[in-house]
Order: C-alpha cells, then structure tokens, then sequence
C-alpha cells in the first residue's frame, strides 16, 4: 500500500522544502485552522500531489466509515469486544450514545454530576478528613489512571484553586515514600484510580497509603475513593460505593482522563473548569466528525505523521512542546500512541504492512534545545518534530518570558527546514578571522543540513479548553493511523507477558522458590539480589 507513496517521498526529499515556498499560497494551504488553533505542517515535504495521495488512502481504508462506527458505539475493539466510546464522557450536551442499542449518556452525566458535587466538598471544606478540610489529595494509579490527570493537573496550573494534588504511580516504595512525606494523614484524600483494581502496582500503593493513614486515623477507608470499573473489588479493598466513582469497559485507560479518571484535575480546578477542558475536547471531536478530510485536523495530523513514518521511514517523532507545564505531554502521547498503535498485527491477525506506530519521545523546549537538539539538527537520523506552542502565556508580568519561549520555538523550525550551507559556514568562520586549512575544517562542523521537516501548533493560551482540544486532537489522530495500518488501537495484549513473568519472578527473588527453570542470565541477575540484599 506504501510503494507509490515511498516513490512519490523519495523524490520529495531530493528536493528542498525551502524551495516549496516558491508557491506564495504554500503557508496558508498547508494548514488547518479550527477553533483558535493552527496546525502548521507546510515545513515538511509534502505537495499537494502527496496529499491528495494520503487523502485518497485514508479513503480507500474507509477512515469515514470506521470513525462513524466509532461515534455511533460500534464494538470496533475487536480483540476485546467492546464499544469505544470515551468520547461520550464529554458530550455534555446528553445528545444520545448507544451501547448495545441502551443510551448510555444518562449514566455519564449522573457520574459527572456526582463527581462534580463530590469535588464542591471537598473544595468548600464540607468532605472533611479525620483533621479537618482536605489539604492534599494523593491519586494513587498507573498509566491510563495516572498520565492524563498528572499531565493536565501540571498543565492547567495557573487554574488550580482546589486542594494540592499529588501523584503516585510507580510501585517503587520510593515513590510513595516521598510523595507522603510532609503530609498531614488526618487532612489527605487518598484516590485510587484504577479500571481493573488490580493492578498489581496500584494496589500495592493503595495498601501502604492506607496504612500509613491508619496511624493517625481510626478509619482511613473514609478518606479513600475509589476510580474504577470493578465494584467488588472496590467493595473488598474497603470502599464505600458512595465514594465510588464508576465507568463502562467501553472507556480505554488511555482514553480515561474525561471521566472518573480526571477527579484529582476536577479537584484541583473545579468542577466548571472540568466542564470547559470537556467542551473542548467535545468541539473537537466535531469537528473530527463533520469537517472534510483535508480541512480536518486530526486526520491531516494522522497523514502527515504517516508520511514522515511510514512513508519516509523516520523512526521517530519528537513531541516538542514550549510550555513548562506540559512537560508530561510526551509522557501522556508516549502511552497514548505507542500503547495503541505499537502493534505487529492487524485486526485480522494478519503481519502489518509495513511499520506500525513510531517510536514518540519529547521535552518541552527551551530545555530540549539544551540536550538533543543538537542530534535533531545535525545528527545522521532525521526526527520529525512537533512544535507547540501558545501565543500568550499566563504570566503577564513576564510577558518579555513568553516571547524569548516564543522566538525560540520558531527558530527551531525554520533553522531545521533552512539549515546553513557550507558557503555560508565558510563566510562566518571568515568573519571570525580563520582562513585556509582552519576555516575548512571548521566550516565543516558548523554546516546544517537543513531540510529537516517540522509541524507547529499554535493556539491562543492554553486554557482547560484548549488543553480538552489538544488531547482529543491526538486521540482521534491515533485512531486515523491505527484505521489505516488496521491495527485495533484499543487493545494493549503486548503489556501482558512481562506482568505474568514477574508474578512468577516475585518467589524467586525472596528465595521461597527455584530458579532453576530461569535462563542463564535471569539466574545471574536473581542470584545477584538475592546474595546483596541479605
Ligand atoms: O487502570 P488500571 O486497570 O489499573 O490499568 C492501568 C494501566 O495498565 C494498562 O492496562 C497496561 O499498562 C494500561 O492500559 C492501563 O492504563
């Protein structure tokens, strides 16, 4: 399906992208504008020829047919027979969602409403802890049921007037450890986010939370609620069901940030400040539904991504944006993408064509400029990079700040696309006075070979609705790669084997069992902790 592409691409890439913006027009039809966004991707090879290519693939994999389905509750995650539905957690206008043929919004909006006033107490002081009014929540969960509250939680501060928010995923005791420390046991609300409640890593957390409360408090299961779809087993962890908070198995844990999963950030900015991150989200989720395909900016998110892929065989993708508080973004998109396109079969259990998802990495710039920018600029590997950033900051007495944030980003993309010559190395080492042998061997470090493809996001401020925009943005983005390699991007089969290993390994380290039946290096490495730790 890629040959013509990769021909088309081959030839591209020859070329300049500077010289593209011979066409005047290049800049303007090279994006997609919604909403006070802007989705800039005329810095990359792609002609209108290319596109009309993507397009017309996109078509021909019926990315219109399966994105229908999706919305209308189809069970498109086949592996596992279920809807995929999250996008009904922020249809706050109650417009109806069928799931087996039953309107599942009714339910959605009672959860939302039940959240809202749980979160107004706790907020307003009326949920107290054993000490008084609720200091510090503490969200005890692990990918889907950590990523998107932390990331948003960070990236919505200049709106957080609720209670301190803290965040506890890994079951190194370290973690826990130093997230408990200083605070006060009689004034913390414990949330244990997990869809399954089983989660080996999250219950284990949740159990030494609870202890650690049971010091001070004489019934610590009344600061604890619980985020999941597993009522008996929220029930036997000691969890009253008023303070659990449910959802349907139709919601993926990467796809999880919009409902119960999101209390810690409806903690922390409020129940109407949830209310705009979903209303976001919600307008683009329309707009991903109803706008055509090369004016839609999921979709052209997708093409391009697969382009740069796929297509041109770039290994990977940097997630760049300038914004401090989105320094979990790479994180979040890292499960969100690698998690459900990171698949070497397609929906029938047939080999992929081709490569599936890239690998996604990031930093937020100014600091990534720092550290591996110089790989990006001049390195062998060409990484395809995705800047974003907002026109305005939050910080108006440091506006100078923003702009230097600003300038930055935009210089990076126009120096990967523009690069610097060798002539041109050659006048500046001239300027500094070098000449002969000198000046050519120095020439020759400080040449860029440019040419480097790059798309920005630019929008107005990252307020809770625009970050509900970008989030949505990017789902919907996997879900036009994962349609078109035919890839079920719901399911995530490849996170088992090393859980099941590791309950078997747990023995074996304490040396209640064997090791016998382990390979020569497991051995060696199982004897070597079990000879240190005494
Ligand atoms: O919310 P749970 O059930 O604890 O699962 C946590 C995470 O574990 C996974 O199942 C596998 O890593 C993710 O998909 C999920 O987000």
């Amino acid at each position: 399906m890629w040959d013509e592409l990769k021909a088309q691409a081959t030839a591209l890439q020859a070329g300049n992208i500077r010289d593209l913006f011979a066409d005047a027009g290049r800049a303007a039809d090279f994006a997609v504008d919604f909403d006070g966004m802007l989705f800039d991707y005329s810095k990359t090879y792609l002609t209108a020829d290319a596109r009309a290519a993507l397009i017309a693939l996109a078509e021909a994999r019926e990315v219109p047919g399966r994105r229908a389905a999706m919305f209308s509750g189809e069970k498109i995650n086949e592996t596992e027979g279920r809807a995929v539905l999250h996008t009904a957690l922020r249809n706050l206008s109650g417009e109806p969602a069928l799931v087996d043929g039953a309107d599942v919004m009714p339910e959605i909006l009672a959860t939302l409403g039940r959240m809202s006033t749980f979160a107004d107490n706790v907020r307003g002081g009326r949920f107290t802890g054993a000490g008084g009014a609720i200091t510090d929540v503490v969200n005890i969960g692990i990918g889907g049921s950590h990523l998107g509250p932390a990331m948003g939680t960070l990236a919505l501060a200049p709106y957080h007037d609720g209670p301190r928010c803290h965040f506890v995923s890994n079951v190194d005791g370290a973690d826990i450890t130093d997230t408990l420390k200083g605070l006060d046991p009689a004034r913390t609300l414990v949330i244990v986010a997990s869809k399954t409640f089983t989660t080996i890593e999250t219950i284990t957390n949740a159990k030494t939370a609870k202890t650690w409360m049971a010091e001070v408090v004489d019934h610590p299961g009344a600061q604890f609620v619980a985020l999941s779809t597993a009522e008996e087993e929220t029930s036997a962890f000691g969890i009253a069901p008023e303070r659990v908070f449910g959802f349907e198995d139709w919601v993926g844990g990467r796809y999880s940030m919009w409902g119960p999963i999101g209390l810690s950030l409806m903690l922390a900015i409020g129940p109407a400040r949830f209310r705009e991150f979903l209303a976001g989200a919600k307008a683009m989720d329309r707009h991903f539904r109803d706008a055509p395909l090369d004016q839609n900016m999921p979709v052209m998110l997708a093409l391009v991504g697969m382009w740069h892929h796929q297509v041109c065989g770039h290994p990977t993708r940097a997630v760049l944006p300038y914004d401090q508080r989105l320094s979990r973004l790479a994180a979040y998109f890292q499960q969100l993408e690698m998690e459900s396109n990171g698949k070497r079969v397609t929906m029938a259990g047939e080999p992929v064509d081709g490569a599936s998802g890239p690998v996604v990495w990031g930093e937020p710039g100014t600091n990534g400029q720092h550290a591996f920018y110089q790989l990006i600029h001049q390195g062998t590997q060409v990484v395809p990079c995705e800047f974003m950033v907002a026109a305005r900051g939050h910080e108006p007495d440091l506006a100078h700040h923003h702009t230097l944030l600003v300038a930055n980003c935009l210089a990076q993309s126009e120096a990967l696309m523009r690069g610097r010559s060798l002539d041109e190395a050659r006048q500046l080492m001239a300027a500094k006075g070098l000449e002969g042998e000198e000046l050519e061997r120095q020439a020759r470090h400080r040449v860029f070979p440019g040419n480097r493809p790059s798309t920005t996001l630019i929008y107005d401020q990252l307020t809770p609705r625009r970050l509900g925009q970008i989030i949505a943005l990017y789902e919907h983005r996997v879900f036009v790669e994962g349609v078109i390699l035919g890839i079920n991007s719901f399911d995530q089969w490849g996170v088992e084997l090393g859980k099941v290993l590791a309950t078997q390994l747990e023995p074996l380290l304490t040396g209640a069992a064997g090791v016998s039946e382990k390979d020569g290096s497991t051995r060696q490495l199982i004897n070597f902790v079990r000879d240190t730790k005494g």
